[in-house]
């Protein structure tokens, strides 16, 4: 029998499984369907996805954490029966995941293939069923789709009861001792940019309805991708990879300001500065190139937009490049995110040096802030991005509250100065805060 749990170990025997995709006629409001306390989503703007039930979770640890993901989902997919007719991005067989930052890193990298998936794709919806072998296939044996479906929970903001997240894992001191130490290290030549974090926490009251940061957080961001996987919840804007049917993109960033949406004329400014300063221009040139020599390998015509520009999220604004290729040799989504990561988005230059210097200046595991959260489908395509502007859940304690630590950092350069930082931090947490918040 496959176990369901995350004792299953990545050389274990090859699960069968059985996805059957049919349309949905009615489109759905996705978030009304997703589990309160275990949600799985993963939305941007009109295209979404629900996962309830968890039929296969595969758990990695390591280095090898991605290569090791991706060549079981090979296997899994290889030996997989698809039903597709619908054909659309995500729609037949999918596993969603979330991975670590660091190689030690303490937490559990995982991908959870869920029992049943509501998708809504602009104008289309569609529900697919994952069954194992030996387990009858509703839609195969021809059910309505909309049977399938859980009954609809409309999600109900003012049941929440707001969650004050406070500084974490170091002082707030410490971090900023941190930074100066940081930048002295790269004015000393030691290497050239670094990205320090720092973490604030909080506790979720016992039977809190996740839904609701969820809804505010895809209602907010509408150009970010808001997930929940495995307790990790965040609405993240930097695409690490986007890949399907032989096409693929991925978005860069580097280069923050805080957004004024009070004051337009001191926003305008803040947004202008951004887009002239030569330290962020040349930041992000770095941050565009190690992610195109970590992709040229693996796809062809590889091309960027012309000249970063002005990202304007609820927050932040950000300097951003977009990044277009043809897949070359058949790569699957995670084997293009295990080439890039750790970007220098959320590492550093040279990655080696700023690796070993996040972690001797950085008190705790990052645990998978910084690292990929995203989804697979049976043919390797996917979309993944940088886990970001999130937190993560803890275990429920005795009296059912489950402890929140969110994280956030930025690149430190030359002329870095750790009150600006800490600034920069605040805005990055500005998501997570007011999801949360009461
Ligand atoms: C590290 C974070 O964000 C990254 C760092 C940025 C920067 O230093 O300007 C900008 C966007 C992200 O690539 C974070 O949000 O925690």
């Amino acid at each position: 029998m496959v176990k369901t749990d995350a004792t299953v170990s990545p050389a274990g025997d090859v699960p069968t499984l059985r996805a059957v995709t049919r349309p949905l006629g009615k489109l759905p409001n996705l978030l009304a369907f997703a589990d309160e306390h275990a949600p799985l989503f993963w939305n941007r703007g009109d295209r979404g996805c629900v996962g309830i039930g968890e039929l296969l979770r595969l758990s990695f640890t390591g280095p090898d954490r991605f290569r090791a993901a991706s060549a079981r989902w090979r296997e899994i997919a290889a030996l997989a029966a698809v039903d597709d007719p619908v054909a659309m991005p995500g729609s037949g067989l999918v596993a969603f995941g979330t991975f670590a930052f660091a190689d030690e890193s303490a937490a559990v990298s995982v991908l959870i293939v869920p029992r049943l998936l509501i998708h809504r794709h602009r104008g289309t919806a569609w529900v697919t069923e994952v069954t194992l072998a030996g387990e009858t296939s509703e839609l195969e044996r021809g059910a309505d789709p909309a049977e399938l479906l859980p009954t609809e929970r409309a999600v109900d903001a003012a049941s929440w009861a707001g969650v004050e997240l406070r500084p974490a894992g170091s002082t707030v001191d410490a971090y900023l001792a941190g930074v100066a130490d940081a930048t002295a290290r790269v004015v000393a030549g030691e290497l050239e940019k670094v990205v320090l974090s720092r973490q604030i926490a909080g506790s979720v009251s016992r039977g809190s309805d996740l839904r609701v940061p969820l809804a505010r957080l895809s209602e907010r961001y509408l150009d970010c991708w808001t997930f929940a996987v495995d307790g990790l919840i965040g609405a993240s804007p930097e695409t690490l990879v986007r890949s399907t049917s032989g096409a693929v993109s991925a978005r860069v960033l580097a280069g923050t300001r805080g957004r004024h949406q009070e004051d337009a004329a001191r926003d305008r400014a803040a947004r202008d500065e951004l887009l002239r300063s030569a330290k962020e221009q040349h930041e992000h040139d770095f941050a565009v190139q190690s992610v195109v020599t970590a992709l040229a390998p693996h796809v062809t015509e590889l091309r960027t937009s012309d000249a970063p520009f002005a990202l304007q999220l609820p927050n932040v604004w950000h300097l951003a490049t977009d990044l277009g290729a043809a897949l070359g040799a058949e790569s699957t989504a995670l084997e293009l995110v295990d080439a890039q990561h750790p970007t220098a988005a959320v590492a550093g230059t040279p990655t080696v040096d700023a690796v070993a210097v996040i972690a001797e200046l950085e008190p705790f595991d990052r645990g998978r802030y910084s690292g990929a959260v995203g989804w697979i489908d049976a043919a390797g395509d996917g979309e993944w991005v940088i886990a970001l502007r999130c937190a993560q859940l803890g275990e429920a304690g005795p009296d059912g509250a489950r402890a929140l630590v969110a994280t956030a950092g930025g690149g430190i350069v030359e002329g870095s100065d750790p009150q600006h930082e800490l600034g920069e931090t605040v805005s990055k947490f500005r998501p997570i805060t007011e999801a949360f918040g009461g």
